[in-house]
C-alpha cells in the first residue's frame, strides 16, 4: 500500500525532498495554530528560566507535521536535537547511552514512541522525571541499583497512537499535542509555497486543486505537487495551471475528495457485503486485503474526519454521505 499516490507514510523519494521543504522555525510552520501559539508560549518561557523545555508529546496522522516540529522546537530553543525512534532502542542500556550522550537542554526525539520496549520504557520514568538513571550494576546478590544524574532535556515523542501509550508514561508529558487535519487554505498555502522552493510556476487554482485533494495533509500535498509537476513539464509548457492540475490528478486516479482506489474499494465493500456496516475493523480488513493497523492509522482517520465513515461501539459504519460521494442509492428496504 506504500506505494499509493495518497499514502501519507514517508517514501524513499519524499525523504530528500522532505528536508528541503521542510519549515524551520515555527513562524514557517503553517497551521495547527492552537498548538503552534501553545509552543511558542513554553519555548519562550524555558528560555527566560534557562531551563529545559517540559517533555512534549506530539500525537495525530502520518504526515500532518510531528517530525517537522520536533525539529523546530529543538531550533527555537537553539539546542541540539537528536532523533531515535520507539523500536531502535532495543536494551535499557542503549537508551542509557542517548541520555548521558546529552548535553544541557537538549531535545531527545523519539519517534513511534508507542513501540518502546517495556524493559525501556521503565527505565525512562525516573529519566523524565527526575533526570536521573537508575542502573544495576552487576548480578545475583551482589547487585546493586546504582542513580546516574542526567542533564536536564526535552523528551518529545510522536505517535500515530496515543492511545497505545500506557498511561505511566503519557503522564509524564507536560504537553501533549494534537496535530489536526490542515484546512484547504493552509494546504494550498503550503502548495504555493514549496512550488516556489521548487522553482515551479503555478498559476490560478492549481493550488487549491492540489489541497484538496490531499486529505488534510501537507506530506501528501507535497507528494502530488511533484507528480503535477512531472505531468506539467512533460505534456504541458512546464507551467502547473488549474486544467493541467485536474487532468493530472484525474490521471493520478484521486478523486475529488482525495480519495483513491483503496478508500473506493473499502467503502465499497462495507456497502455492498455489509450494507454499510456496523462493520468490525478486522472484517473490513479481511475483507479488502489490508491491514487492520494500517486501515485504522492511515486510511479511516481522514474519511472520519469527513464524514464518510462513522465510528460506532459496533463497528463502522458508512454514512449517506458516503453512498452520495459514491453515487450508489441507499438501501431502502428493512433489514
Ligand atoms: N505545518 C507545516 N507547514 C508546511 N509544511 C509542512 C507542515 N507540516 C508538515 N509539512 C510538510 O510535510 C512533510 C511531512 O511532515 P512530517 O514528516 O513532519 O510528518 P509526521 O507527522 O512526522 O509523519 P509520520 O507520522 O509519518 O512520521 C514535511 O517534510 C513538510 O514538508
Ligand atoms: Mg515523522
Amino acid at each position: 500500500m506504500d506505494d499509493r499516490i495518497i499514502s501519507a507514510n514517508l517514501m524513499m523519494e519524499d525523504q530528500t525532498a522532505e528536508l528541503s521543504l521542510r519549515p524551520r522555525y515555527l513562524n514557517e510552520y503553517i497551521g495547527q495554530n492552537q498548538v503552534k501559539e501553545n509552543l511558542k508560549v513554553y519555548i519562550e518561557a524555558a528560555k527566560m528560566r534557562k531551563e529545559a523545555l517540559d517533555h512534549v508529546l506530539l500525537y495525530g496522522p502520518p504526515g500532518l507535521g510531528k517530525t517537522t516540529l520536533a525539529n523546530i522546537i529543538a531550533n527555537e530553543l537553539g539546542v541540539n536535537l537528536r532523533t531515535t525512534s520507539g523500536p531502535a532502542i532495543e536494551r535499557p542500556g542503549d537508551l542509557a547511552a542517548l541520555l548521558t550522550n546529552l548535553q544541557e537542554g537538549d531535545v531527545l526525539f523519539i519517534d513511534e514512541i508507542h513501540r518502546l520496549h517495556r524493559t525501556v520504557e521503565e527505565v525512562m520514568y525516573p529519566a523524565m522525571e527526575d533526570f536521573a538513571l537508575d542502573i544495576m550494576i552487576g548480578k545475583g546478590p551482589s547487585a546493586r541499583s546504582v542513580r546516574l544524574d542526567l542533564p536536564p532535556f526535552t523528551l518529545i515523542g510522536a505517535t500515530t497512537r496515543a492511545g497505545l501509550l500506557s498511561a505511566p508514561l503519557r503522564d509524564r508529558f507536560g504537553v501533549i499535542s494534537r496535530l489536526e487535519f490542515y484546512t484547504t487554505d493552509e494546504l494550498a498555502y503550503i502548495v504555493s509555497r514549496n512550488a516556489d522552493i521548487m522553482e515551479i510556476e503555478i498559476v490560478g487554482d492549481a493550488a487549491e486543486e492540489i489541497a484538496l485533494r490531499s486529505r488534510g495533509t501537507p506530506r501528501i500535498a507535497n507528494r502530488l505537487l511533484k507528480r503535477v509537476r512531472d505531468f506539467a513539464q512533460v505534456a504541458g509548457d512546464g507551467i502547473i495551471h488549474s486544467e493541467l492540475a485536474a487532468e493530472a490528478l484525474k490521471r493520478l486516479q484521486i478523486d475529488p475528495l482525495g480519495l483513491d482506489e483503496i478508500d473506493h474499494k473499502m467503502l465499497k465493500a462495507m456497502i455492498h457485503s455489509f450494507r454499510g456496516g456496523p462493520v468490525g475493523l478486522d472484517t473490513i480488513a479481511a475483507t479488502i486485503g489490508e491491514e487492520s493497523q494500517t486501515i485504522e492509522d492511515v486510511y479511516e482517520p481522514y474519511l472520519l474526519q469527513i464524514g464518510l465513515l462513522q465510528r460506532t461501539p459496533r463497528g463502522r459504519t458508512v454514512t449517506p454521505a458516503a453512498y452520495a460521494h459514491l453515487r450508489i442509492p441507499m438501501p431502502t428496504d428493512p433489514r
